[in-house]
């Protein structure tokens, strides 16, 4: 693609995020690019990469364009973009040059709106904390009264992209170094990770999902956070396990493999689609120890199964705040409205799911959230309801999980604090 071109994709492809309200970023891109077969490895993440570059600068974009008198659109976003990244306005001039698959040319009022921001700085003293963090304004003040003088550090990490995390699946590969022998024979270099015990960490953007190794099964992308919870779980092989939430089974995956294949996993959603992404996961890493089942109305079978599991896992839907690093346009369609439906929605789980639990069992709550209203105040909350449970140390096997994990009964992981994505997990137990 010739410059123009991509610049022009760029464009659309924000466009398309645009108007896609309520489908996360990476869906629609990912739908962009199958459309447009044509468009090669290079030039995708040319523009993917761009994109992301806009989508975390999104709201200081918009700050400068309304401060200039510009309409607010997906075309003057790119070239405000490549203005306040310090390119002149005849290079943006030639980027938007009219001619076949370029951009059309910039008017005179365009020019003139792109002239006012020609040497300003991305960051503007007077831009609110909001803008230069990008959060909607009403997280901002919730996020400050939560961390306090750490608020300017954990939002700007949660700006960075993020790390690649991968996790070995001993069902399959003997320990990390073989896995790490293998990716290196595919071209992936990998580190070893510091807190999760089957955790490597790929070194910049490198395209696992088209490795054998992942494709055999070998590997698994989770993120070390992701791994933690697992970890929390504490199964063991002769458990009977509900993963209330399990979506496309990210942490199904780890437990499993966390019980040696044995004893009996039911991975449950509401969600169908979910599920069979999961089914095909546990398929490819070897898994046979597990069943998937989706929730449906009546609750019989539930009723079924009341207090029938040693350990019952809920991984709720939450604000995904944790996870801004990867999801940069989640945080611009965050409402506040969310949080509060979020927050009812799990109260409601965590109360269905706690029926589940054998007296003596477990109840894992978790969430990839880094507010204190889906995390502490949740549990808390739900202490008050449930006075037959109480908060417990993992009971994990001490070789997996480091000690300062073994000794707290609750954790919040963030970007900034733990290099990980922003995850809570708590521990209790059905007295
Ligand atoms: C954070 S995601 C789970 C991620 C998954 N555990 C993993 O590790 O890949 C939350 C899941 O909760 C599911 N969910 C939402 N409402 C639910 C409900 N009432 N009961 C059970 N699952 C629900 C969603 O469909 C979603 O898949």
């Amino acid at each position: 693609m010739t410059p123009s071109a991509q610049i022009s994709a760029v464009i659309e492809l924000l466009l398309a995020i645009q108007k896609e309200k309520y489908i996360p970023a990476d869906s629609t891109a990912n739908r962009f690019f199958r459309r447009r077969r044509y468009i090669g490895g290079g030039d995708r993440r040319f523009v993917s990469g761009k994109v992301w570059e806009i989508l975390r600068c999104y709201r200081k974009l918009e700050w400068w364009l309304k401060r200039v008198g510009s309409p607010i659109n997906p075309r003057m976003m790119v070239a405000a973009y490549l203005v306040l990244s310090g390119n002149s306005i005849s290079k943006v001039h030639s980027f938007y040059s009219g001619e076949k698959y370029a951009p059309l040319l910039l008017n005179n009022n365009e020019i003139l709106y792109l002239q006012s921001l020609v040497n300003k700085p991305f960051v503007s003293a007077e831009m609110s904390k909001a803008v230069i963090y990008e959060v909607p304004d009403w997280v901002y003040p919730i996020i400050n009264d939560q961390y306090g003088d750490q608020t300017e550090k954990e939002l700007s990490t949660l700006l960075e992209p993020a790390t690649l995390d991968l996790r070995v699946n001993f069902l399959k590969v003997e320990d990390r170094y073989k896995a790490r022998e293998i990716l290196a024979s595919e071209n992936i270099q990998t580190e070893l990770m510091n807190i999760s015990p089957w955790g490597l960490r790929a070194q910049g953007r490198q395209s696992i999902t088209s490795t054998n190794a992942f494709k055999n099964g070998l590997v698994e992308i989770q993120d070390e956070g992701s791994q933690l919870i697992a970890l929390m779980t504490g199964v063991k092989s002769s458990m009977r396990v509900l993963d209330y939430c399990a979506g496309a089974g990210g942490k199904t995956l780890a437990m499993a493999m966390m019980m040696e294949n044995k004893g009996h996993i039911i991975a449950s959603d509401i969600f169908s689609a979910r599920l069979n992404a999961a089914q095909s996961r546990l398929r490819r890493a070897g898994v046979f120890n597990c069943e998937t089942h989706i929730f449906a109305e009546d609750a019989k079978w539930l009723k079924r199964r009341v207090e029938s599991f040693d350990r019952v896992l809920v991984d709720a839907p939450c604000s995904g705040t944790g996870t801004w690093r990867r999801n940069p346009d989640a945080r611009l369609r965050f409402k506040e409205n969310d949080l509060l439906e979020l927050v009812e929605k799990q109260a409601h789980i965590l109360d269905s799911a706690a029926r589940m639990v054998k007296k003596g069992g477990r109840l894992i709550y978790a969430t990839c959230s880094i507010l204190r209203q889906e995390n502490q105040d949740q549990i808390n909350n739900f202490l008050e309801r449930n006075n037959n449970f109480s908060l417990v140390e993992p009971d994990t096997i001490p070789e997996l999980l480091p000690e300062k994990f073994m000794k707290k009964t609750s954790f919040q992981l963030t970007p900034a604090q733990n290099q990980t994505d922003g995850f809570f997990c708590t521990v209790m137990v059905k007295n």
